[in-house]
């Protein structure tokens, strides 16, 4: 059987949700799966880092899931950049998941992917919407993973990418162990301001709490200094409201529907040195885009 995998980017958090929201962009990760090998090898051009053989994150994981599984050649053709705060680790954390449901025959459903994903990265914020896609709130305590998933709210987004890296366990290492009660109860109250505000598509509300992050953005900033003034020129022109995407360093601005092109722009202007590119919410999520039996692949071949 050969057949591609489709998975998108995502952003965790926005703002106040840490480690609990997130949403699916329209930039994709594709594995296909070209067919059974003497050794698992993976083709891509993501750079001499990354491995080619079952130590590739997309590898390890379906062997995670299906430890039998024999070896194939996989094709990565990837458009979510690495170690930028858009999900890469996840959406190769998802692939492996699908790789390993379609050729072990197991027959996930989208629930038992969720919880499979959650409890490998420990949190549901970039797994879940990368397999549902739009929006998930979610959490894993303990094993257990509970989740909603919604439609996100008509806006315009855009993401402000510089080209250095950051790699999400370094802006994890920033963070506090532990943090006073009194912030603590201001983080979840802006939260949940943020997520109830966001379920009902009021952005009025949404705007008010989204940069009012108590749990990570404070910390991070020092690591993402475009931040502040990416979030200023985007406020000067009445966009809903700007965050750290994930660990960052990427930036993601929420504006009124039909507004983004314009702010495209004159973010690109105090961004020179950065990528600044529109995204749209990916509705669907991680699926089978092409796949062909072996006999129809034979028949191909002919
Ligand atoms: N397509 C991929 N194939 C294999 N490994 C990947 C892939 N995409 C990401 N990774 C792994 O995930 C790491 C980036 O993860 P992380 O630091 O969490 O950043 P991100 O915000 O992009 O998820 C990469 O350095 C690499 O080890
Ligand atoms: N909640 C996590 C999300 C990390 O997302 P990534 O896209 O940067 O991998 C965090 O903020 O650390």
């Amino acid at each position: 059987m050969m057949f591609t995998v489709r998975v998108p980017a995502t952003t965790a958090n926005l703002g106040p949700g840490f480690d609990s929201m997130g949403l699916a962009l329209s930039l994709y990760l594709d594995v296909e799966v070209i067919g059974p090998s003497e050794v698992w090898n993976v083709i891509h051009d993501l750079g001499d880092d990354i491995p080619q053989d079952e130590r590739n994150l997309i590898v390890e994981t379906a062997l995670y899931v299906h430890p039998s599984l024999p070896p194939h050649t996989l094709k990565v053709r990837n458009d979510i950049p690495l170690t930028r705060g858009l999900g890469s680790s996840a959406s190769a954390i998802v692939a492996g998941i699908e790789v390993a449901n379609m050729l072990g025959n197991l027959l996930l459903s989208k629930e038992e992917k969720v919880k499979i994903a959650s409890i490998i990265e420990q949190h549901p914020d970039n797994v879940a919407p990368a397999i549902l896609g739009d929006f998930v709130v979610g959490m894993v305590v303990e094993a257990k993973v509970r989740y909603i998933h919604h439609t996100f709210p008509p806006c315009d987004i855009i993401a402000v990418i510089p080209y250095t890296e950051l790699k999400t366990t370094e802006s994890r290492n920033v963070l506090p162990e532990a943090m006073p009660y009194k912030d603590a109860v201001k983080a979840s109250a802006t939260a949940n301001v943020l997520v109830a505000s966001l379920l009902l598509g009021d952005w009025d509300t949404a705007k008010g709490v989204m940069e009012e992050d108590v749990f990570h953005e404070p910390y991070r900033s020092k690591l993402v200094p475009h931040l502040e003034k990416v979030r200023q020129v985007a406020k000067e022109n009445g966009a809903y409201g700007t965050v750290l995407s994930g660990a960052g360093p990427c930036v993601l601005v929420f504006t009124g529907a039909g507004e983004g092109e314009s702010l495209q722009q004159v973010l690109q202007k105090i961004a020179e040195d950065m990528l600044v590119q529109q995204l749209e919410v990916e509705k669907e999520g991680a699926r089978i885009i092409h796949c062909i039996n072996q006999r129809e692949s034979e028949e191909v071949q002919q």
